[in-house]
């Protein structure tokens, strides 16, 4: 990489929305900062967005929809992809760093799925590819891991990752608002992807794992490794049953190394012991654990979505990736020297709640408690109440820790018995 003499570090922005609107201010806002922080000025010369309107602040000259243009100019040094998505955004960072600029961006989609060709083109050309703001935003997450926690050995991550689940899962448990309202919130307020369906479904939060058990095992784990479920399924009557357990349900992910060596990395929304630290996470922020073999129990919390927090991780990599452009060397790239497998997911233990509408007959408990026994699935507390239309009764078995597949396999049973009328909800159990 060339050093720059005096010159500034010029930067193009891509995409000018929640989160870009906020990095272009900043870096106008905040310039003589920067600029000491840097050694050099940091100057915006160009914002690539789909479609040109007035944004207060911002210079109308700086914004073209010729994106690919801005990316290819030579004055160029440094590219910030703020777009989302996997294409338009794949191309244009590939175009970036093919033509020797250092590149920042958000986009965990995008890493999740094309992360090695993005690294392995980045190490080609000896740039810079960071990405703090790609995972629990405004936490410093990337960072601890790929550098200070590098001579460790790191055993788990897990923790709270997306901010808009948690947002409407907290806005459910605490001030009983329903599900599609608290998700026109936390859209409203920027918390929320483009199409929200990659928050609700538990896709924002696999990739976010994916990314973090890559780092953490030093390996390479994409977005197809990760048994993925998300919370549009979770009801009031959800709420209530984990209420009734003195818990809270929270959308977790969890990336860790399993007795034989594998790697297990999973999103489930997750019934959390009011006790345990990750209950008392509200609204949008995040919380992340890691554990690892000389540090021990490290936690990391913080606002994980919005614009300006986010904002706040992408100019930490941008001075970063502007210092390193300065003194003409490219920072550190990836370490994926690892090839540990997948964990097969239902040999993934967990303890459960299992709830499910049966007949109220004498004999059933037993048969459903027999099914259990048979796979290995040992029971730890019971409730049973009358369900309101009387058609039934409504069963609620916590378990011990269980394999996956094995819970999964005494539910099939059930179904295709006669005694369960319906609505079968299986939710993990985190230890307190
Ligand atoms: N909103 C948040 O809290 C966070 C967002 N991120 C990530 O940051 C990135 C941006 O997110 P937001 O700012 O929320 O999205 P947004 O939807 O508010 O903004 C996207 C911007 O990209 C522009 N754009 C879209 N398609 C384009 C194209 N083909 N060519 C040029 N410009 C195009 C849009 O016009 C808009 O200016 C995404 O990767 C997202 O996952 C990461 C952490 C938090
Ligand atoms: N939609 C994401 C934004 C940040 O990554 C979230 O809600 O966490
Ligand atoms: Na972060």
């Amino acid at each position: 990489m060339m050093t720059l003499g005096d010159a500034p570090v010029r930067v193009a922005l891509l995409g000018c929305g929640v989160v870009g609107s906020q990095v272009a201010r900043i870096l106008l806002e905040q310039a003589d900062d920067l600029r000491a922080r840097v050694g050099r000025p940091l100057e915006l010369v160009g914002i690539g967005v789909r479609r040109t309107t007035d944004r207060p602040g911002i210079d109308p000259a700086l914004f073209t929809t010729d994106v690919p243009s801005l990316v290819a100019r030579e004055d160029v040094d440094l590219v910030i992809e703020l777009i989302g998505g996997i294409n338009p955004a794949r191309e244009l960072l590939l175009a970036a760093i093919q033509g020797g600029k250092s590149v920042v961006t958000a986009n965990k989609a995008l890493l999740a799925q094309h992360g090695a060709e993005i690294y392995d083109a980045a190490a080609a050309a000896d740039v810079d590819v960071y990405y703090e703001a790609a995972v629990a935003g405004a936490i410093p997450i990337i960072r601890p891991l790929r550098e200070s926690l590098v001579g460790d050995a790191v055993t788990a991550v897990k923790g709270i990752v997306n901010g808009t689940t948690n947002y409407i899962l907290d806005q459910m448990h605490t001030h009983k608002v329903s599900f599609s309202d608290a998700l026109a919130d936390a859209q409203r307020l920027g918390y929320a992807e483009a199409d929200p369906t990659a928050d609700i479904e538990g896709h924002d939060a696999a990739a976010k794992a994916a990314i973090l058990a890559s780092l953490a095992f030093h390996t390479r784990v994409t977005l197809d490794d990760v048994a993925c479920e998300g919370i549009s399924s979770v009801t009031a009557d959800d709420v209530r049953a984990a209420e009734s357990l003195r818990c809270v349900i929270k959308l977790l992910a969890q990336c860790s190394v399993s007795p034989d060596g594998t790697v297990a990395v999973g999103v489930h929304p997750t019934m959390v012991p009011l006790e345990h630290p990750l209950a008392g996470i509200r609204g949008a922020y995040n919380a992340v654990f890691i554990e690892s073999v000389n540090a021990g129990r490290l936690m990391f919390m913080g606002p994980g979505a919005g614009g300006s927090p986010t904002a706040s991780a992408v100019l930490g990599d941008v001075v970063t990736a502007a210092r390193n452009r300065v003194r003409g060397v490219a920072g550190h790239g990836e370490s994926a020297y690892s090839t540990p497998g997948i964990t097969d997911p239902s040999s993934v233990v967990s303890a459960y709640y299992v709830a499910m509408t049966v007949r109220d007959e004498p004999g059933v408990l037993s048969r459903v408690a027999d099914a259990m026994a048979r796979r290995g699935v040992s029971i730890a507390a019971v409730r049973q109440e009358q369900t309101s239309g009387g058609s039934g009764a409504r069963l609620g078995i916590t378990t011990h820790r269980a394999p996956d597949g094995n819970v999964r396999a005494v539910v099939d049973e059930l179904l295709g018995g006669g005694d369960v009328l319906g609505d079968v909800r299986v939710l993990r159990v985190e230890g307190a």
